[in-house]
């Protein structure tokens, strides 16, 4: 078991739920013309980074629909707002966050290598789902859950020496087995590029109105298993991180998981909407004597080996001490 947990203090920006891909447990993107469809301007972003800095945050997570240009519509309202690129919007808005005092982490789906270039700039880390390599129905409208892609993106963020975020989704309809190449597939990975920080090991939870709507979640033991078998096949560097939100992390932080990924004081969890976060009092209930530890979105072992651009430098100094939060209000 880790002798300490860590997490991070985050605001979630869902920028757009306009997405390319139809993944059968999403309950996050929405069509065109739904009236929740939605692309949020610099002025609704803004004051919800202030929030976020105000109540101690140093993370700005900017997660989002896989290349909604795609789409019919969404350029326009792009336009509108000034952008003739999503990935220059993308790169402004974490431009922005640092100026207001946070890192940004990326999740955009799938990217081409110059935009994750681009976006390098302004982030502390970046990070995509592998989701699974195994081939699933619930994929099978969604052309950016293809695994070759995936692995092609987590492989540019290797080149690019980006501290890269990512996981599995459980209980898509994939087994054991292709849980257990899905992480030999990360381990091979990082062995190539050393650049993967953390691995989600995310729960999948049913959303209203989905393809998956009426499917359970997996179970306790399905998850503890998981965790094992990724503590199991993955590099000691690398962190097992479950959501807090989503499975009691008592049992599973026994079975070699470490951190609880970002928790918020400010925003809700928009993929999971109905699982709110806990507070720090509870997440160290939670974890009983085992000591808890902020962190940033960057790991210390990419602080020091100097993983970031200029640009997010004097950040990185301001929050952090050898990679944990300076000001850390716990222990
Ligand atoms: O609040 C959430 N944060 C999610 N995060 C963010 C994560 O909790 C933290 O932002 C990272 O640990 C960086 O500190 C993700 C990050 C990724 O790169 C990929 C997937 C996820 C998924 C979620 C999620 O469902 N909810
Ligand atoms: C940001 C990440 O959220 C995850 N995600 C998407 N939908 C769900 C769901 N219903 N339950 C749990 N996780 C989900 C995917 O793994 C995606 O990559
Ligand atoms: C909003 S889901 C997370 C980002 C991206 N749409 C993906 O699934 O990879
Ligand atoms: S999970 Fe991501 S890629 Fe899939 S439909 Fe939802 S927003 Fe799009």
């Amino acid at each position: 078991m880790a002798d300490f947990v860590t997490f991070a203090r985050n605001v979630f920006i869902p920028v757009t739920n306009v997405c390319r891909n139809r993944c059968g447990y999403c309950g996050f993107r929405k069509e065109p013309d739904d009236p929740q469809s939605h692309l949020m301007s610099p002025a609704k972003i803004r004051p919800i980074l202030e929030k976020g800095k105000e109540l101690g945050c140093s993370e700005a997570l900017f997660t989002f629909g896989e290349q909604p240009e795609e789409v019919e519509g969404y350029s326009e309202l792009l336009q509108e707002l000034g952008y003739s690129t999503n990935i220059d919007y993308i790169t402004d808005l974490c431009r922005i966050a640092v100026e207001t005092g946070l890192l940004p982490h990326t999740n955009a789906g799938i990217v081409t290598h110059s935009s994750m270039k681009q976006l390098a700039e302004f982030n502390a880390s970046m990070g995509l789902m592998l989701e699974t390599t195994a081939t699933v129905k619930v994929h099978s409208n969604s052309p950016g859950k293809l695994p070759e892609r995936r692995i092609e993106v987590i492989k540019s963020a290797g080149e690019l020496k980006i501290p890269f975020t990512t996981g599995i989704l459980v209980g898509i309809g994939e087994s054991r087995e292709d849980r257990i190449h899905s992480l030999e597939t990360i381990a091979k990975l990082h062995k190539k590029y050393g650049h993967i920080q953390e691995v989600i090991i995310q729960n999948f939870t049913p959303k209203p109105g989905t393809e998956m709507e009426n499917c359970i979640a997996p179970d306790i033991d399905t998850m503890i298993d998981t965790v094992s078998l990724a503590r199991k096949i993955l590099q000691d560097d690398i962190a097992v991180q479950v959501p807090p939100n989503l499975t009691d992390p008592r049992h599973l932080i026994r079975a070699g998981a470490s951190d609880l990924g970002g928790i918020s004081p400010a925003t809700i969890d928009w993929i999971n909407p109905e699982s709110s976060w806990p507070s720090v009092d509870r997440l160290q209930q939670m974890v009983g004597s085992i000591p808890l530890r902020e962190r940033l979105p960057i790991y210390p072992q990419y602080i020091e080996k100097g993983w970031y651009s200029d640009s997010i430098a004097e950040l990185i100094e301001f929050l952090g001490c050898n990679g944990y939060r300076k000001d850390q209000s716990i222990k």
